[in-house]
């Protein structure tokens, strides 16, 4: 480590200089940022700084699923170990699954409502489209879940920021009958206006950790771990932990488009999670959906389970074409 860079490490929650949270320039990173910082200033006091990161991602045009979410992240992640900024918040559901070496998720805040939404021209909810309907979307599980209704959609993968994808619906430039994207996404930009209905999980399954945010720093910051965990809420980290240990899982042995959502209420007993996952073929013409409950504080385990019993009922043979055309298993993870 140079000592430029040891100098960097310096400030963290024991001084009271502004806490450096790095933060990529798109409308949503910056909205979830902000809410994070002010939710920080607000709980202990301490100002933060926003510090904007460009990363890959940003600056490229190709597919997401083509990219890998990760290059997202990547940047935040090379800031953090080099002691540029102190902490950054990720949208959970892009961070890949494997462990970063050093860092530290040090608080899960309050999921925001994790499911899909849709936003269609005249206020249409899905089952109004008509047949043939053009419907705009960029993940593999959205395509897939949207195929199996069997509504004879024509589905059209898009990407670019929310705003862009709003316009392919709203603005001037309008070419689709409808978009699907991320309730929680459009919730965090205050454009929860422009949802004509709100996808229910029956049909159209979120993706893992879809509504929550990461907040991560290194892992040998003690003192600012310690102060960015008073922004953790318990239930949301339950319900994310089950829902990416499914995940994590799968990949190992699959391909195809998961989803996963999990809940955590009140029971007799205590809280107990709920957690739901399916596996469906890219043109949606094979699926898996299985459940599980348990109590939090088995959430990978039940995560892990759902996972290998999915895969015992052949989640790794419903393959889409993704998986012949370069795209190992490790961009799994990248169907959002
Ligand atoms: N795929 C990109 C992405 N990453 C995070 C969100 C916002 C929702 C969230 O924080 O989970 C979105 C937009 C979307 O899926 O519509």
């Amino acid at each position: 480590m140079s000592e430029r860079q040891r100098a960097n490490r310096q400030p963290s929650a024991v001084t009271s200089a502004p806490l450096r949270l790095g933060t990529r320039g798109s409308k949503l990173a910056m909205a979830q940022s902000g809410q994070v910082a002010d939710a920080l200033t607000a709980r202990t006091g301490r100002p933060v700084e926003l510090v904007e990161v460009v990363t890959a991602g940003d600056r490229s045009n190709a597919p997401v699923h083509r990219l890998g979410v990760g290059v997202f992240v990547s940047a935040l992640r090379d800031a953090l170990v080099a002691g540029t900024i102190d902490f950054a918040v990720h949208s959970y559901k892009d961070l890949p699954t494997a462990p970063a070496p050093g860092l530290h998720i040090a608080a899960v805040p309050q999921r925001q409502d994790p499911r899909d939404a849709l936003v269609a021209r005249d206020g249409k909810t899905l089952a109004e489209l008509a047949p043939g309907a053009s419907v705009g979307t960029g993940a593999l599980r959205r395509i897939a879940q949207l195929h199996a209704l069997g509504l004879q959609l024509s589905v059209t993968p898009i990407r670019g920021n929310i705003d862009t994808r709003l316009g392919r619906v709203l603005g001037p430039e309008a070419d689709l009958d409808a978009v699907v994207l991320a309730r929680a996404g459009l919730a965090r930009i205050d454009r929860t206006d422009a949802i004509t209905e709100t996808l229910d999980p029956m049909m159209m399954l979120p993706a893992p950790a879809q509504g929550a945010l990461a907040v991560e720093c290194r892992a040998d910051d003690p003192d600012l771990v310690e102060l960015l965990a008073l922004l953790d809420d318990a239930p949301s980290r339950a319900a994310v932990t089950a829902e990416r240990a499914m995940l994590a899982t799968l990949e190992a042995g699959c391909s195809a488009p998961v989803a996963a959502y999990a809940e955590v209420a009140e029971g007799d007993t205590g809280d107990e999670i709920y957690l739901r996952g399916a596996v469906i073929s890219p043109d949606g013409t094979r699926e898996i959906r299985l459940s599980r409950t348990g109590t939090p504080a088995d959430a990978a385990e039940i995560g892990k389970a759902l996972a290998t019993e999915l895969l015992e009922l052949g989640a790794d043979s419903i393959l889409g074409p993704q998986a012949h055309d370069g795209l190992g298993t490790q961009q799994f993870g990248s169907t959002e």
